[in-house]
């Protein structure tokens, strides 16, 4: 069994507890679309991210709050936040936080498999949500995206294929991100963002989103330089004593070091 297996196994557990557990009133800044800031220019999806599977605890004190508008003010395109607990110690009360903090798209980086969940991240102020097409069947991955949709979220569909590349373009997806970490050994490497840039249509009006392994600024140079339009950082970030200059350096504003 795969570590995924593992997450969403959980998940198909946990989801059961949600049912009307949920505040739906509250209101939370207005935030822009992430497809129209990375169409405009090359942006960096800033993490927050306590621990992972791959590396255990990474910051588990963090501020997410503060930590949020440092990435907010260095010009982050949207802030990514996880709220899987198990498995990366986020919460949903950490979106809840940073969501009505900042005015930058926020996506609620958790392992999709109801609906239940995506009105639980769009009732915590979540405005972007992931669906993963390797941990879906074709028809929950279509209903779901189908039903994000419908409740005016943006959806990341999240591909590591060939394959899994042609299902996203197939539904319409606008944000495909490539996530250059395997999932079943955790070796990241930038070659499949390569590899899919070479098959992606960038004329479709898509944007193509390189995920995880970022270690610099150089990195997210390097995933641009291949056809992407955004990068996501979760643990570079959640290490660096100066996120804000990371940012800066990986979207220009500021030399790298
Ligand atoms: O990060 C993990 O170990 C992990 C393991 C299993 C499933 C997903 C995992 N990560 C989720 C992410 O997508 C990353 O947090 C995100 O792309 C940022 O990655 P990084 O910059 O390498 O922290």
């Amino acid at each position: 069994m795969t570590i995924l297996d593992k997450i969403m196994e959980t998940k198909r557990q946990e989801i059961t507890a949600y049912e009307n557990s949920y505040p739906k009133t509250e209101r939370y800044p207005d935030k822009p679309k992430l497809i129209d800031s990375l169409r405009k220019s090359r942006g960096v999806i800033s993490e927050i991210k306590r621990a992972s599977p791959s590396k255990g605890a990474i910051r588990m004190e963090v501020d997410v709050v503060e930590q949020a508008r440092q990435y907010e003010g260095a010009g982050a395109a949207a802030i990514s936040v996880l709220t899987d607990e198990q498995y990366f110690k986020g919460s949903i009360e950490d979106l809840k936080k940073v969501a009505r903090a900042v005015s930058v798209p926020v996506l609620c980086k958790d392992f999709m498999v109801s609906e239940i969940q995506i009105e639980r991240a769009q009732a915590a102020g979540a405005t972007i949500i992931l669906l993963i097409v390797a941990a879906l069947k074709d028809t929950e991955l279509e209903r779901l995206f189908h039903y994000a949709d419908s409740l005016g979220l943006e959806i990341l569909v999240e591909v590591h294929d060939a394959g899994e590349l042609e299902k996203a373009v197939a539904l319409g997806a606008q944000l495909i991100g490539v996530n250059n970490r395997n999932l079943k050994t955790f070796e990241v490497s930038l070659e499949r963002t390569a590899e899919l840039a070479e098959k992606f249509a960038f004329d479709s009006g898509s944007v193509l989103i390189s995920e995880s392994g970022m270690n610099d600024a150089a990195d997210a140079h390097k995933a641009y330089e291949l056809g992407a339009q955004g990068v996501l950082v979760g643990e570079a970030l959640m290490r660096s004593e100066n996120p804000a200059a990371w940012i800066r350096q990986a979207t220009g504003q500021e030399a790298a070091q």
